[in-house]
Formats: C-alpha cells, sequence, structure tokens
C-alpha cells in the first residue's frame, strides 16, 4: 500500500505497571502516516503514560511498540530520536531556564551529529514564527507562548516523523493557546508529520485530531472520529459525560 496507509505507530497490547499498579491495560493502536490522532479522558485514565511508553519514559511491562515499521527494544537509541519527538505541556520545566534559546536549540543537533547548526536553527526560530532576534534570548526571558514555541522548535529540529504532544498548549492562556495550535496545524501539514495528542479539552482534539480514543483507567472505552465527537455520536455513558463536563466548563467560564 502506499504511504497514506502506513502505520507510523503501532501498539499491540502495551501494558504499562508501576509497582503492580496497572497505569495501561493492554491498549492497541495504529495511527496512520501522516495522521492526526487524540487521545481524551478523565485525569489519571493513562494518556500521558501512553505517550511516555511511546517515549521510552514509563516502564513498558507487555505488549510491542512499532515505529515505522521497527520494533522498539526495551531502550530508545538515536535513530528513534529522529523520528519521535515529544512535546510536553509545562514549558517552564521542560526547558531550562539558564540557557539560552541557542543552546536549547544546539544541544539535539550536536547529540546527533549534526553539523550545519547554524542554519537550522535559524531555520527553526523561522518555522515557530520567532526570528532570530530570539537566539540568544534565555529561556527565562520569553512568554509562555514563546516558551513553547522553543519547545516545539526543539522538537522539530531533528526532523522527526511522529510528534507525541502532551497537553502541548493547556498551560497558555486562550489566545496564545489558539495561536500555538494554528501554529502546530501549520507545521503538520507542511512536513506530513503524524501526531498523537493528548488533551483534555475535547475542542481542541475535535480541531486538531482525525480520530480519537477515550480512555479510562488506563482502557480504551471507545474509538471515535473527530466528527462522531462533534456530532455526538458516542456510544458510552462516560464519553457523553467527558462532553457535558466539558461543556458546562465553557459555558460557566
Ligand atoms: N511515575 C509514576 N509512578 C506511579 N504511578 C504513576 C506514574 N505515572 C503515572 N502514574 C499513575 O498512572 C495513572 C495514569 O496516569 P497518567 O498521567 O497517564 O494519566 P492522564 O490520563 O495523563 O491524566 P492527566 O490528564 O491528569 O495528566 C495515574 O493513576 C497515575 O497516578
Amino acid at each position: 500500500m502506499g504511504t497514506m496507509t502506513a502505520a507510523a505507530l503501532a501498539l499491540d497490547r502495551l501494558r504499562v505497571t508501576f509497582d503492580g499498579f496497572v497505569a495501561l491495560n493492554d491498549v492497541s493502536l495504529n495511527v496512520a502516516s501522516g495522521e492526526s490522532f487524540g487521545l481524551v479522558g478523565e485525569s489519571g485514565s493513562g494518556k500521558s503514560t501512553l505517550l511516555r511508553a511511546v517515549a521510552g519514559l514509563a516502564p513498558v511491562a507487555g505488549g510491542t511498540i512499532v515505529v515505522n515499521g521497527k520494533p522498539l527494544g526495551r531502550k530508545r537509541d538515536k535513530a528513534f530520536y529522529r523520528q519521535v519527538q515529544m512535546v510536553f505541556q509545562d514549558p517552564y520545566g521542560s526547558l531550562h531556564p539558564r540557557q539560552t534559546v541557542d543552546r536549547l536549540l544546539l544541544e539535539p543537533l550536536a547529540i546527533h551529529g549534526f553539523e550545519d547548526t547554524e542554519k537550522r536553527i535559524l531555520r527553526a526560530l523561522d518555522e515557530v514564527g520567532l526570528g532570530s532576534g530570539f537566539r540568544f534570548r534565555y529561556s527565562h526571558q520569553l512568554s509562555g507562548g514563546q516558551r513553547q514555541r522553543i519547545a516545539i522548535a526543539r522538537a522539530l529540529i531533528l526532523e522527526p516523523s511522529i510528534l507525541l504532544l502532551d497537553e502541548p498548549t493547556s498551560a497558555l492562556d486562550a489566545s496564545v493557546q489558539a495561536e500555538v495550535l494554528n501554529l502546530l496545524e501549520q507545521i503538520r501539514a507542511d512536513r506530513k508529520l503524524t501526531f498523537i495528542m493528548v488533551s483534555h479539552d475535547l475542542a481542541v482534539i475535535t480541531h486538531m485530531c482525525d480520530r480519537l480514543m477515550v480512555m479510562q483507567n488506563g482502557e480504551e472505552v471507545e474509538r471515535l472520529t473527530a466528527s462522531d465527537l462533534v456530532a455526538r455520536r458516542v456510544t458510552k455513558d462516560y464519553t457523553r459525560n467527558l462532553l457535558v463536563a466539558s461543556e458546562g466548563f465553557k459555558r460557566s467560564a
């Protein structure tokens, strides 16, 4: 089949346990290359754990992870991070405050032995809409939105094909959130990236994703398309409650 149908990410009965507590209970999932896939569910349902397990940041107790056709072992090697990068919710925690933007962007390039670092750093800044004026700022001198743009630039600088996005805009003000989501959407289209995105905000997921999985207690509750969710074509009360909760929140906000 063509590249459109090739799976970028395939999880088969993926299981994560923390001291016997089952955080992810045999979850299977195929995300096609170029697709944008969402994970939703109440707090503690295992969304972050799924992303973290793929990234090698959570202990896999069973099942398999296949990235671009290649099964992953226990440890993630350098080649893995050329293909898969993660963006975290909190750009304050994920970027060292006393490093310049230049240093933050240089680090992954240096680790992977790139030589044209100057060109790549300038291109990355341009791609996230910041420009070269930001290059020698410290990350503590940036706004939340600028900081998240740098986190995105850092994730993109190795030209991965898959981005794991864990609540990438939840820490931002609504207007800044929209800008960063639009930026991500633009970059995905330009680079034909695959996204797997966690958000507690169903509007963000329906805006950004083609399909989604609803999760509870580390398990899949149901699988929907974004249009199913918009049209409320859901089969489980749990999902209906998530919809009501997100609307109730919006109305009172
Ligand atoms: N390092 C850890 N040690 C022990 N338990 C953990 C660890 N990480 C996650 N858990 C547990 O695993 C479960 C799933 O957590 P996870 O962070 O994946 O949920 P989530 O759906 O992303 O929630 P939220 O929306 O609140 O981020 C929770 O019960 C959590 O307490």
